[in-house]
């Protein structure tokens, strides 16, 4: 039998890398996440957003193995993390970066020690392989090569994040998470940014898993967006999907007054119809 539409669109469990099913999280009796799934595929850029407290931080180091969970499961390139052996966790931690908030550079460290850092904890590689290796990370983030001496102090907010994204791809990693990646830095910086990771998206084959409030982000780098609300994924898909939701802090963020200044006219459908303060 020929596949029907739905079947040609569905994603199978190869194009999936990470996929959370049903999972609860709470803090003593505070539910943060309630029954949440989500799909990240791929050679995505999938932009994951919500209101400020909803769970985004939360949900992002419960992927990671950070935080318990109290239901559900995730699995990470078909590994329940939960029932893995030391070796697989070892195996997947070693096939994902990491980019935390506010970046997160040892300060005692220069940049080339940095990145280092997670060649040193994973491969039992030479010195002068593991220097060559982090040099040409801090090429690959756009950072001139004598950033590799520096310290954090040193750096501006741009160069910090570029550094901290060199050491989430230290090893090369299948998949970077990024949580606010653009937080600080001013637009052009941050429209420089979405270009690298667009770059190395199409360059590299990475997945990126991005939690932002940023909206130019979500407009231009992001191939999907995730929204959570309400404990779980309120609603996933493109741009345009966003556009058309009726989800009421949906409509908000993506039709406010902020993403009339990014989001084109001609792209918006309910821009002059709908607008959620009604003018
Ligand atoms: N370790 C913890 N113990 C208790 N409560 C926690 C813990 N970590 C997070 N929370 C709570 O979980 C909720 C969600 O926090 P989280 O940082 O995930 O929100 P967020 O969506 O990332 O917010 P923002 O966009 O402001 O960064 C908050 O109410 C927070 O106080």
């Amino acid at each position: 039998m020929p596949p029907s539409d739905t079947d040609k669109h569905r994603k199978t469990d190869h194009d999936v890398i990470i996929r959370a099913t049903d999972v609860t999280v709470r803090f003593g009796s505070k539910t943060i996440l309630d029954g949440l799934s989500l799909d990240v595929r791929r050679g995505e850029i999938l932009g994951f957003v919500g209101a400020s407290g909803t769970g985004k931080s939360v949900l992002l180091r419960t992927i990671l193995g950070l935080n318990p969970k109290q239901g559900g499961k995730i699995e990470v390139f078909g590994v329940d993390y939960d029932r893995a052996s030391d070796a697989e966790r070892l195996t997947v931690e070693q096939r994902w970066g990491v980019l935390f908030q506010q970046g997160a550079l040892f300060s005692s460290l220069t940049v080339l020690e940095n990145i280092q850092v997670p060649m040193r904890e994973y491969l039992d590689i030479s010195p002068q392989l593991m220097e060559e290796l982090a040099r040409l990370k801090i090429d690959l983030v756009g950072l001139a090569p004598d950033a590799a001496e520096k310290y954090p102090s040193e750096l501006s907010g741009g160069m910090i994040k570029r550094a901290a994204l060199a050491r989430a791809l230290a090893l090369d990693p299948d998949i970077v998470f990024l949580d606010e990646p653009t937080s600080g830095l001013d637009p052009i910086g941050a429209a420089d940014f979405d270009e690298l990771i667009m770059t190395l998206r199409d360059t590299l084959g990475l997945t990126v898993y991005m939690v932002t409030h940023d909206l130019d982000s979500l407009f231009m780098a992001c191939d999907r967006i995730a929204v959570l609300g309400q404990k779980k994924v309120l609603v996933e898909g493109p741009l345009q999907t966003m556009l058309e939701n009726d989800d009421p802090w949906v409509r908000s963020y993506f039709h406010g007054k902020r993403a009339r200044t990014v989001v084109p006219k001609d792209e918006n459908p309910h821009y002059a119809v709908k607008d959620s303060d009604g003018k």
